[in-house]
């Protein structure tokens, strides 16, 4: 079922107490890739420049921040507000262990919840004159984070990813994601890129040769750092000393940064293509039986050519590459079988099923971020009666 919404602007719900200059946030396609770490990095690395930085710990159901920060005690309230725990050397961190009674406790809350909660962290705690909040998102491209990233007014975005996954298509989808909410990526971590030998200057690549100068270069994106796997990262953020880590890879983007008032400036305005596979200009329940695929470029926010292109014919797993060959990075339909979901994903195209209506209008509360999805599966997909 296709629901629309219109897409919430929390930026006029801050606080009245808070100032908050820049929100950076930090994505992953997938979790435990070391974006927890990267956040604790940023940070501490801007908190060095004497800067007046926050992290608002979005990773509601895996929250690693305070633990991190060695940070015990819970957060608390005045009448104003919620007040964020302060870190040893002065970070405002807000994050649901924070909160919680024990923080063993699982956080087994879907995605409305979730995003209602990053919201409150948004509105109702003080943040007082933060020069950079930087957000741990949920990781992933799903529902949840993408619900999140409607939730916040995030001025930019980094994307960190371990060399497996530059390999395949999980960064695309987080570049896309960020390119469908309009907002700059500011460029890609390499997280566990290569193991540094202590002995002699050797560089090892154990999860793999480094590929993130081939894909920042695909994608027109900078690469802000490569990070060695390291066993003092690991053994800083078990005790709860990030604080302590010793490390330059983020002292130049720090200066970038200081050096870059306005972010949007940074990037190209984003050019993306979205198919919507129809049946007379609505969206139809069969994507593999549609009559055409309504196929729009997209440039900022604006549609600013479309067209329709017959459907050339269902067989097992040429459509997905049909359209990818297109250049298509997002597939607008009713229902769609696994099979198919799976190689758009693999492909690094966004799938947004359980959309209804008319094809350009759906594509264009898409574009404009108020379109929810169900992210429907058909699980029998050998006939058309069996696609609800
Ligand atoms: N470069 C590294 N060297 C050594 N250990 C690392 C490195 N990067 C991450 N780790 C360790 O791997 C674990 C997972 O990292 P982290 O919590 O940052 O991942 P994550 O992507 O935030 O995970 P999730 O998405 O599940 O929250 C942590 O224990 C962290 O200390």
């Amino acid at each position: 079922m296709n629901q629309t919404d219109k897409q919430v602007d929390f930026s006029e719900k801050l606080h009245p107490q808070s100032n908050v200059k820049k929100v950076i946030g930090v994505v992953s396609g997938k979790g435990g890739v070391g974006k927890s770490l990267v956040t604790s990095l940023l940070a501490v690395t801007m908190q060095r420049r004497q800067h007046r930085v926050a992290i608002l710990d979005a990773d509601i159901t895996g929250p690693s921040i305070p633990k991190a920060f060695g940070l015990t005690e819970k957060a608390s309230a005045t009448e104003l507000g919620l007040l964020p725990v302060k870190s040893k050397t002065g970070i405002d961190i807000m994050s649901i262990n924070l909160l919680l009674e024990n923080d063993t406790d699982p956080v087994v809350w879907r995605g409305p919840i979730i995003a209602g909660t990053v919201k409150q962290f948004w509105s109702e705690v003080i943040w007082s004159d933060i020069d950079y909040m930087f957000v741990d998102m949920p990781p992933g491209t799903g529902d949840v984070p993408l619900t999140v990233f409607q939730s916040l007014p995030v001025d930019g975005i980094i994307v960190v990813a371990s060399p497996q996954e530059l390999v395949s298509m999980i960064v695309a989808k987080a570049v896309n994601m960020a390119k469908m909410m309009e907002i700059p990526v500011l460029g890609l971590v390499e997280n566990m890129s290569y193991f540094a030998c202590p002995n002699c200057e050797e560089k090892y690549p154990i999860f793999g040769e480094s590929r993130i100068d081939e894909t920042a270069k695909e994608y027109g994106l900078d690469v802000i750092a490569k990070i060695p796997v390291d066993p003092r990262l690991a053994s800083v953020c078990d005790r709860g000393m990030v604080e302590l880590f010793i490390g330059d890879w983020f002292d130049s983007f720090g200066e970038k940064l200081d050096g870059n008032e306005n972010l949007e400036e940074e990037v190209e305005e984003s050019k993306m293509k979205i198919a919507v596979a129809s049946e007379n200009n609505q969206v139809t329940q069969h994507f593999g039986h549609c009559e055409s695929f309504m196929v729009y470029d997209v440039e900022g926010s604006k549609i600013v050519k479309s067209e329709t292109i017959a459907n050339p014919g269902h067989r097992p797993g040429f459509l997905p590459n049909f359209l990818y060959d297109m250049g298509v990075n997002v597939i607008i339909s009713g229902g769609m079988g696994g099979g198919a979901i799976d190689i758009f994903n693999e492909k690094g195209i966004q799938v947004v099923t359980g959309a209804k209506g008319e094809s350009q209008k759906v594509a264009e509360d898409f574009i404009g971020g108020n379109l929810l999805y169900t992210g429907s599966v058909c699980r029998d997909h050998h006939h058309e009666s069996s696609c609800h």
